[in-house]
């Protein structure tokens, strides 16, 4: 089994995880206790029409701040507070990169880094690219960490260099927390009063829930009883 680790864009055509540790991968996770399923929506006007179209629940943010007419923004607490049938996300990389990813896709961060790593290893024919979302297109710190812990996970396979470079950098967990609680994203949540979502951002596997993007929603894998109906890559061209 071959695993790599890119930027945005996913380089396999087998099974990629989608990571944004602060905040989008965390809240979904998070969302999907209370959630049946997530959609994830790239354009905040869409959101909000579809969101009144389906009545139900809106999350997401802009550049951290929740955006207005939404009901809640982006963070993992907050979520954990909600419950419903559908929640529409929407986030600033998130959501976005998830979109842009054509083979079948899981959700990772440090919350599920164990799940979601076995789940990867089962579902996966022969390569598994961790997608980090990055922050609009540049690289993202906590994202290579979150990373890195995935592939703590991941035994007996081979690591290009780059995802071997992630592992090394997240073997110490201290420095891993020094390291993202100073990043550019958490400075930013910081200065917005949303430290709180930066360390519980940061808690390491609090839960089994592993999210799978089918192309239209995010579901949860958790119970490996879906496994089946996903062994090949979902219809993407309409999205
Ligand atoms: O909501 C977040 O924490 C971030 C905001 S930003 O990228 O730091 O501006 O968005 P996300 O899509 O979760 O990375
Ligand atoms: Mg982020």
């Amino acid at each position: 089994m071959k695993v790599t680790l890119s930027l945005e864009k996913s380089k396999s055509n087998d099974l990629a995880i989608m990571v944004d540790v602060l905040r989008a991968s965390t809240t979904i996770v998070a969302a999907l206790d209370n959630f049946k399923k997530i959609l994830p929506v790239s354009d905040k006007n869409l959101a909000l029409k579809l969101s009144k179209k389906m009545n139900c629940l809106i999350a997401g943010e802009r550049n951290g701040k929740k955006i207005r007419e939404f009901d809640i923004g982006n963070s993992p607490i907050d979520i954990q507070k909600k419950s419903g049938e559908i929640l529409i996300l929407t986030t600033t990389n998130g959501t976005r990169v998830l979109n842009q990813i054509k083979c079948r896709t899981l959700i990772g961060s440090f919350i599920n880094a164990k799940s979601v790593a076995n789940v990867a290893l089962k579902l996966a024919n022969e390569h598994i690219d961790i997608v980090m979302a990055g922050v609009k297109g540049n690289f993202a710190l906590e994202d290579f960490l979150g990373a890195g812990e995935i592939i703590k996970y991941m035994k007996n396979v081979e690591l290009s260099e780059y995802a071997k470079s992630a592992l090394l950098a997240s073997m110490n967990k201290d420095e891993v927390d020094k390291a993202v609680k100073d990043s550019l994203s958490a400075k930013k949540l910081k200065k917005l009063g949303l430290y709180k979502d930066v360390e519980f951002c940061l808690k390491r596997n609090i839960s089994n829930n592993v999210p799978y993007y089918n192309g239209k929603y995010i579901v949860n894998l958790k119970d490996l009883r879906n496994l089946g109906s996903i062994t090949q890559s979902p219809d993407r061209s309409s999205s």
